[in-house]
């Protein structure tokens, strides 16, 4: 806001692209602001389906939040306005899509190590940002993370379900695997919630799928629960180690997220990534 003067934006600034996505709230293009050629991503939401599922002033609060977090792997919420009938957000466009395609994609359907270290350094970044601006549970698992054009990783927090028959798991949209023991036994949670998530994460770059994925769901409770995984033969030792500091039952001895970033695993990637 230079000048002190406010920018009113609206749909006139923009070319709207390709189609995107769809959320539960409303869909998602690409879009090019036109005195710039900046690329962005604007999900519309429909004003109708928002004020009949949520109340407005949560979803204001929801905005409002978003559009504070500025940090280089959390995707940017740039701007927002609405006309009558919807609400549209100027989001950043991360060139490279959902990580999830790119794991499935990989040689072996799982990340090389150096990798797994880099984009496991830069969500515990992310989540360690939030967690210092009183954001928790940003629902960490492949599906909300994208890959902007320099291969970075974007927390993205989804509100969508996937839009079309994918190759993503079928319980994709409910899945269980990242959830910790202390929300299986709906105990209270704090923001080590999302330190688990982050073990689980780690696991599923390595191996190509979450450490407690069962055809069933009480089966992947059960796994959750009794800490039931295994390691392939393939996982390092340095990467097993700070996996097993995450996912403890315990949410007070999980490793915090300082210490997942300077984890001699990571570290020894860190400099050939950065
Ligand atoms: C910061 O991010 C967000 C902030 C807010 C909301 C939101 O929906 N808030 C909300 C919902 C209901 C009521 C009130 C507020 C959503 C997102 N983020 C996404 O929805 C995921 C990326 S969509 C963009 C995007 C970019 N880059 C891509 N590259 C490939 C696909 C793709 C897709």
């Amino acid at each position: 806001e230079a000048y002190g003067t406010v920018y009113k934006w609206s749909p006139r600034n923009f070319e709207l692209g390709s189609f995107l996505g769809h959320g539960k709230f409303g869909h998602v293009h690409v879009a090019r602001e036109k005195s710039t050629g900046f690329l962005v991503a604007i999900k519309t939401l429909f004003k109708s389906q928002i004020v009949k599922s949520t109340c407005e002033r949560q979803v204001m609060r929801e905005i409002e939040i978003q559009s504070h977090l500025k940090h280089p792997n959390i995707l940017r919420l740039f701007t927002w306005f609405h006309d009558e009938r919807r609400i549209y957000l100027v989001l950043e466009f991360a060139a490279n899509g959902e990580l999830y395609k790119h794991l499935i994609n990989s040689p072996k359907g799982r990340f090389p190590e150096y990798k797994a270290a880099k984009y496991i350094y830069q969500v515990a970044d992310a989540v360690e940002y939030c967690h210092q601006n009183h954001v928790i549970h940003r629902d960490i698992k492949p599906e909300n993370l994208l890959v902007d054009y320099n291969g970075d990783l974007k927390l993205a927090d989804f509100g969508w379900s996937v839009h079309a028959p994918s190759e993503r798991r079928k319980t994709m949209c409910g899945t269980l695997d990242y959830l910790p023991p202390e929300m299986i036994n709906r105990e209270v949670y704090d923001v080590s919630v999302d330190h688990w998530c982050i073990g689980v994460l780690l696991y599923e770059f390595l191996v190509g799928k979450p450490p407690f994925e069962s055809d069933g769901e009480n089966r992947t409770k059960a796994r959750i629960l009794a800490l039931d995984m295994v390691y392939p033969h393939y996982v390092p030792q340095g990467a097993k180690d700070l996996i097993s500091k995450l996912l403890r039952k315990s949410s007070k001895e999980r490793l915090s997220l300082d210490a997942v970033k300077c984890h001699y695993w990571v570290q020894n990637f860190h400099s050939i990534n950065s």
